[in-house]
């Protein structure tokens, strides 16, 4: 069953304040191992202090600081958002007047000002019921800052205009041959301006077991394994169906950013990125812990013509 809410409060500012989050004792010792462990990790602790709701916001922030990903109302589609801290940084970065949607298989507690879909984002339905909710550029965007987005984009939407009629059609106003109306219908569609995919493993669930339609969906995703082959191959069937949807969605010069657990399948995946986007990076951020073989493809201004 698919689940949206919706949040139209204004975002707030990232807090200085604590954010403690209370986890339910579990008497696995795997568990008790990684509560202790997660209590040293510094950036478990920065991202309290700074009220985020993980470690991995620092992730993309490097990734941020580093390729200037974001700016103000910006269209983010951010896959695999549970519990919500890169949605909490790309909102951020995209006020006033951006707007994010996070998908994910798990229930959780949007972050304020983020629009979310539960779902499995490898299912075709799925897919479709995103894209059907960014087709319309204002859906899900704090509706106080529309006329701040308005001013802004105003200018930016008229050039994009004048550029699309231009590749059109001609002088008399018919299509050129090169161009048919499918491929109008095709460039509708594209809303976004950057698609984050930080699927794979899962949030630890920590209430809600007791509600089937909580719990199955749980057990039917991509879970990390440890068994580094089928991480991989697990983690590249994300990337893959995170990509296909970029092709769809993302506009010309919006960039992509995907995690990857590292594998003989990586080096073709990176070949087809380097197809479609101007400039195509892999990198290894600092707060990823050094025993994982977890990186990140970030693609950079996907090229007019790419598919
Ligand atoms: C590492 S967590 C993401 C952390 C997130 N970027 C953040 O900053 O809080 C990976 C997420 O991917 C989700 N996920 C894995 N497979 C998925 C799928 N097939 N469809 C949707 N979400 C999926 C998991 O439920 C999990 O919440």
């Amino acid at each position: 069953m698919t689940r949206i809410m919706f949040y139209f409060f204004r975002p707030k500012k990232l807090s200085p304040r604590p954010f403690i989050t209370a986890r339910q004792s579990s008497s696995s010792s795997s568990s008790k191992r990684w509560q202790s462990r997660q209590l040293k990790d510094q950036f478990t602790r920065e991202a309290t202090v700074q009220g985020l709701k993980s470690r991995a916001a620092f992730k993309l922030l490097q990734i941020d600081e580093k390729y200037r990903i974001f700016r103000s109302g910006q269209t983010v589609v951010d896959l695999g958002y549970a519990p919500g801290s890169w949605s909490q940084v790309a909102l951020n970065r995209t006020q006033p007047g951006g707007r994010v949607l996070g998908v994910d298989i798990i229930p959780a507690q949007p972050p304020k000002g983020v629009s979310t879909i539960q779902g499995n984002f490898l299912s075709p339905e799925i897919q479709t019921y995103v894209r059907e909710f960014l087709r319309d550029p204002d859906r899900g965007r704090p509706r106080n800052s529309n006329l701040v987005r308005e001013s802004h984009q105003a200018e930016l939407d008229q050039q994009d205009q004048i550029q699309k009629m231009d590749a059109y059609f001609d002088d008399y106003g018919v299509p050129k041959d090169t161009y048919n109306l499918s491929t109008m219908d095709s460039e509708i569609e594209r809303t976004v301006d950057v698609v984050l995919s930080d699927m794979s493993a899962p949030w630890l669930q920590t209430t809600g077991f007791w509600k089937r339609s909580l719990s199955d969906p749980y057990h039917r995703m991509m879970n990390t394994t440890g068994v580094s082959f089928k991480d991989h191959t697990g983690s590249m069937d994300l990337c893959q169906a995170a990509l296909e949807f970029s092709f769809q969605t993302l506009k010309t010069g919006g960039h992509f950013i995907c995690k990857f657990y590292q594998g003989i399948e990586d080096k073709p995946f990176e070949l087809q990125l380097k197809q479609s986007f101007a400039k195509v990076y892999r990198l290894k951020p600092k707060s990823s812990r050094s025993e994982s073989k977890e990186a990140y493809f970030i693609g950079l201004n996907r090229k007019k013509e790419s598919l």
